[in-house]
């Protein structure tokens, strides 16, 4: 299978740092909150999914990059944001994956912005939906960018109750076609995606995202159409499907 031309064919040498201690959003005593509301150092968030298109906090300022050793995936179950507890969701999630690259979104935040990040990270990502957190290397993708840049990124592993697993293309689409929650149709969180990697990344590869995408339009022709359907369809797919 063609890689993409910004990941390394072989395994990275050095191995992925440790996964990051859970992150308490409260500091722990004074020094600590002084120094996470006062710090001069930033915190870089990294968002492969709805964070690229809703990040939802507050940031000084963002990057478009990849992390290597990852592929995404829509393994992830999700009964709050874009499903229910009969009819969950599929959002994405990360599967280790030598020599592969996942473009997503970088977020630089600073003094107040890093509590109030992590506490809305924390609740929306970890305990609405199951996401652990990690460290790992962003390249942003601008030529003169010199070294990568240690960021935090949600994950969800295996061990978590919404993990869902692979599936094909065909029944994830399938699936979230007749998926919503609270944040809206898991359709708009497929196509926001996919508009997000054809618009920002267009060099990048995403074959799983893609196919899913094409699987959805091809059941519902109707989202091939215009922005106006695709909100329509998202908001009431059974009058779509005619
Ligand atoms: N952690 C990934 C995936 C995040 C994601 O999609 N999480 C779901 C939680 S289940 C979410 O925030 N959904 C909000 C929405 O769908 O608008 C990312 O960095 O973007």
């Amino acid at each position: 299978m063609k890689r993409d031309p910004q990941c390394p064919e072989e395994c990275p040498s050095r191995p992925e740092p440790p996964p990051a201690p859970r992150i308490t959003p409260e500091p722990t005593g004074e020094a600590e909150d002084a120094e996470l509301k006062c710090g001069s150092a930033p915190v870089w968030i990294f968002g492969y999914g709805s964070l690229v298109w809703r990040p939802g906090f507050e940031f000084t300022s963002r990057k478009v990059g990849f992390i290597r050793g990852y592929s995404r995936r829509f393994w992830q179950g999700d009964t709050f944001h874009r499903g229910s507890e009969k009819m969950p969701g599929r959002v994405v999630t990360l599967l280790e994956d030598c020599g592969a690259c996942t473009w997503g979104v970088a977020y630089e935040v600073r003094g107040e912005q890093i509590p109030a990040s992590l506490q809305y990270l924390n609740m929306r990502e970890a305990v609405l939906g199951g996401y652990d957190t990690k460290l790992v290397k962003f390249h942003p993708q601008e030529k003169d960018a010199e070294e990568p840049i240690q960021a935090l990124v949600y994950i969800a592993t295996p061990q978590n109750p919404s993990y869902l697993g692979p599936a094909s293309e065909e029944d994830i689409a399938a699936q979230i076609i007749v998926s919503s929650g609270c944040a809206g149709h898991n359709i708009e969180y497929l196509l926001r995606l996919a508009e997000f990697m054809r618009y920002f990344c267009p060099q990048a590869e995403d074959k799983h995202l893609f196919s899913i995408e094409e699987a959805l339009i091809s059941i519902l022709p109707c989202l091939c159409c215009t922005e106006e359907s695709v909100e329509e369809t998202a908001s009431n797919p059974q009058k779509s499907k005619g």
